[in-house]
């Protein structure tokens, strides 16, 4: 049964030019690509199944993350329904040469586990430790209301 710290993962994009809109900052749409990515693979290890992208909500952008910082995206999976996979997705600038960092983005995401574009069942999500319980308790608290 898998549990939120097996869905953990991290992934760093070292922001180029070509990822760069007219503000010297990566640009949103690609900033969302990594953030659906890597959100994507929290899904999948608490399915256990592959996942689609059903929804992405509150993508908040509170700061740009410049050319030539490196761009950390992380997140965990912290509930399921019977199909669906919720994950949390922050992203923060890292300075290469220090490992400063700064958070930027942020998003909530409901993911499915799908086999043959059908919905499967996924399995329930544990939770151990008193770190993952938290993370989990604030994503519940904070998530924007699901219809
Ligand atoms: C070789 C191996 C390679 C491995 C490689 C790994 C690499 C790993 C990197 C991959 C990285 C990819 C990351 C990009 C991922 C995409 O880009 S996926 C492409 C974009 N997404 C799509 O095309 C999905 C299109 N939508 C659909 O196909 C269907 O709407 C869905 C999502 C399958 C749902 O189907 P449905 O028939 O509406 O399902 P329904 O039975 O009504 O509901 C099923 C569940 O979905 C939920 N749901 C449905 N719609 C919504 C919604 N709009 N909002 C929230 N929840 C919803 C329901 O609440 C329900 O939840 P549960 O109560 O079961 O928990």
């Amino acid at each position: 049964m898998p549990a939120v710290a097996d869905t953990h993962i991290v992934n760093r994009e070292r922001v180029q030019p070509t990822h760069a809109n007219n503000y010297e900052s990566a640009h949103g749409g690609i900033v969302m690509k990594w953030m659906d990515e890597i959100g994507a693979m929290s899904a999948m290890r608490a399915a256990e199944e592959s996942c689609v992208t059903a929804q992405m909500s509150r993508v908040d952008f509170e700061r740009p993350i410049p050319i030539g910082d490196t761009a950390r995206v992380e997140s965990f999976a912290y509930a399921t329904g019977r199909t669906s996979v919720r994950v949390r997705i922050e992203v923060a600038a890292e300075n290469p040469r220090t490992g400063e960092t700064e958070e930027t983005t942020s998003a909530y995401a409901t993911f499915v586990a799908v086999e043959d574009g059908k919905p499967v069942p996924v399995p329930e999500l544990t939770v151990r430790g008193e770190k993952c319980e938290e993370l989990r308790d604030r994503a519940l608290a904070e998530e924007p209301d699901r219809e």
